[in-house]
């Protein structure tokens, strides 16, 4: 297969990394390749007990700190006791099988076969095997020593199934579209194969050659943090462009031609349009990770502006859990020859995953709440993230949280990036309980020791409910997710259960236990309200500091202030709101029904829309029931028992949430 002739050069089996570089100086050569290092298998530890963690120090001081939290403390001064809530009621845990009379999700669309058969045009679906020694050591992908010495110090044994399987293709420059379930290894599975390729570099004149765009400034920093880890016995250089973290210090990092820029696409663009010197213009390899999300409509235009930005003579690397095979979308980013690496059924769990479900009555979603309180301060007491759909519920359950003296950690956009990194790092290093996040942490984060991730509601679609799950069960290591599923939920549910692999759980907490709880939460309703006072007039008085603030700089520094060439983004203020309206591409597909809905409305109009195709499915079936009770005339059904099918029909979700198979 021919392969574009990029600038970077690709690894051939002869290759020898001791003269690949004519041009580097032997102190040069000295410092990347340690020619005393051998790869050993057993040098390394296994997933239980890696070494590595992920680092913020340095990427912290460049972010700004924000008002000092004094949250903390207003919220320990009114902390309530909660000792002789829990005696005797024991919460129930019913093992159980959900899985029947999921049939009707089965795709039998007709425009499935046309997509196929693009799909099957768009992609190199030649099967590609990996070999046994491929499998079993990185030592067989012709590493170079000080990527190997770097893998090995950060505990890699083996590589995982996706790593075996894109490394010898990246390491040929072939675009990729890569899959594999939540944890598996995907950022070394395209860092390993781009710092190889990068020991080749020309040196003489640096360039900016490779661009990792993640959807998160977290992530970024994540991201960041693996790729120096293994580029740390090189000379490879890594800028972070994320926003939240200085602008001026990445300019002066950018004019300096890092290798790899890793970047989220909003600050990119700033950069690509107020960064004198700095463009994209020698990019080589470009990565996607999470790439799902940032082919999202939300990052379209950002999407598109960096595309147009970027060579079209490039490789390119796209990476999700939960990764699109969907043509219309990948065509734009000019692929060539893509190959598909789907390692796990996309969308699916892992193995070591336990899904529980509570079920929320519609009648009873004011209890969600005092539910979660019971679940934290009973069960699941450690190492437990939760998510919420807004950054308000995930502010209020910290104040809540305080109060009950269960330590938590908030991580949400209204925070600065300094809390923000700091939330992230107490909850790694177990300074806190439990994280109250919302879905900014529910992709890529690799936190090691997360026991129980808890969806206080369920997210808008099912492949952000994989990714939140993910955070738990990564590696080797099991893991929890406790979903509360209200009525509005059932899709995500039943796409749940569909996709698991093995039982699923029904928990049900005792009615006596909630109720408690919610005289508990009930108690706490004015202290509450009184913190909520205390933390905006907090605000407001640092809000008139920071204008004090401003006036002073521009009294003593106007001149210079006022000759900084004013900011340009690619889109007019505008052109944003439009973006937002419509979909900006004239030939992109036709708008779906649920577009510009609101979360709510979609998740009724998806609920309503299963309910419909149900009500069908029953329809047929009862149809088809009464035409054999009719060639079996003497058949008499009891009034007992159509009563039972009508209650049935009524009760489908308790059926499928309910149905008990006690082991
Ligand atoms: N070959 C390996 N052996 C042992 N541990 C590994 C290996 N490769 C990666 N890891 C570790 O596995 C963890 C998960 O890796 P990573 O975050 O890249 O997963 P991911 O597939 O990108 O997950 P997500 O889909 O959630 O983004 C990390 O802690 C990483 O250090």
């Amino acid at each position: 297969m021919p392969v574009d002739p990029l600038k970077l050069k690709t690894i051939e089996d002869d290759d020898d990394v001791s003269v690949a570089d004519s041009e580097e100086s032997i102190e040069d050569k000295k410092q990347e390749i340690n020619t005393d290092f051998t790869f050993s298998v057993d040098g390394g530890a296994d997933w239980d007990t890696k070494k590595y963690q992920w680092d913020f120090t340095n990427i912290k001081q460049s972010a700004k700190q924000g008002q000092k939290a004094t949250l903390d403390e207003v919220i320990n001064s009114k902390k309530v006791d909660l000792s002789g809530l829990d005696e005797d009621e024991e919460e129930e845990e019913d093992e159980e099988e959900v899985r029947e009379g999921l049939s009707i999700l089965e795709k039998d669309d007709p425009e499935d076969i046309v997509k196929e058969k693009r799909k099957a045009e768009f992609f190199d679906d030649t099967v590609i095997e990996t070999t046994a020694e491929q499998s079993e050591s990185f030592t067989s992908f012709s590493l170079s020593r000080p990527i190997l010495k770097a893998i090995a110090a950060m505990g890699f044994v083996k590589p995982t199934d996706i790593q075996a399987k894109s490394i010898p293709l990246a390491l040929q420059g072939r675009d990729i579209c890569g899959s594999a379930v939540t944890g598996s290894g995907k950022t070394a599975a395209f860092m390993i194969p781009i710092l190889e390729r990068l020991l080749f570099r020309p040196r003489t004149v640096p360039a900016i050659r490779v661009l990792v765009l993640v959807p998160t400034r977290e992530l970024g920093a994540q991201c960041h943090s693996v790729a120096t880890n293994l580029s740390k016995f090189s000379t490879i250089q890594i800028c972070l462009c994320v926003g939240g973290l200085s602008q001026k210090l990445q300019e002066a990092e950018l004019r300096k031609k890092p290798d790899i820029v890793i970047a989220t696409p909003g600050r990119l663009i700033d950069h690509i349009h107020n960064s004198p010197s700095f463009s994209l213009d020698e990019i080589e390899i470009l990565v996607i990770d999470e790439a799902d999300r940032i082919l999202e409509d939300g990052f379209k235009a950002e999407l598109n502006e960096i595309i147009k930005n970027t060579p079209v003579k490039r490789q390119t690397m796209l990476f999700s859990a939960t990764m699109t095979d969907n043509v219309d979308e990948l065509i734009k980013l000019s692929l060539k020859n893509p190959v598909r690496l789907f390692v796990d059924n996309n969308q699916s769990m892992t193995s070591k995953l336990v899904q529980e479900f509570i079920r929320v009555r519609q009648h009873k979603e004011e209890s969600r709440p005092a539910i979660l309180a019971a679940l934290c301060s009973r069960t699941y007491q450690s190492e437990t993230l939760i998510f919420f759909r807004s950054k308000a519920a995930a502010h209020h359950m910290k104040i809540v949280f305080g109060l009950l003296g269960l330590s938590a950690a908030e991580l949400h956009g209204n925070l600065t990036q300094f809390q923000r990194l700091e939330a992230l790092e107490n909850f790694r290093d177990k300074k806190v309980n439990f994280l109250l996040a919302t879905d900014l942490a529910s992709r890529g984060l690799d936190i090691s020791g997360i026991k129980t991730v808890i969806n206080y509601d369920m997210p808008a679609n099912y492949s952000v409910y994989v990714h939140r799950c993910g955070r738990t069960a990564r590696g080797d290591a099991g893991g929890r997710a406790v979903s509360l599923v209200g009525e509005q939920d059932r899709l995500i549910l039943k796409l749940a259960l569909k996709n698991s692999r093995d039982a699923v759980k029904h928990r049900v907490v005792p009615s006596k236990v909630i109720a408690k709880f919610e005289t508990v939460l009930e108690g706490l309703k004015d202290t509450i309200k009184e913190i909520y006072v205390e933390e905006k007039q907090e605000k407001l008085i640092s809000n008139a500091e920071m204008q004090v603030q401003k006036a002073q700089n521009m009294i003593l520094h106007e001149k210079e202030i006022k000759s900084r060439p004013a900011k340009v983004w690619f889109q007019t203020a505008e052109e944003t709101k439009a973006a937002k309206a419509k979909p900006v591409d004239p030939n992109a597909p036709a708008r779906s029904k649920t577009d510009g809905m609101s979360r709510k409305k979609k998740r009724l109009y998806f609920a309503r829309q299963e309910e419909k195709k149900e009500q069908a499915q029953q329809q047929i079936a009862a149809k088809s029931a009464k035409s054999a009770s009719k060639q079996k005339k003497l058949t008499q059904f009891s009034t007992k028992d159509s009563g039972k099918q009508q209650s049935k029909k009524r009760n489908l979700f308790d059926a499928e949430i309910s149905r008990k198979k006690r082991k």
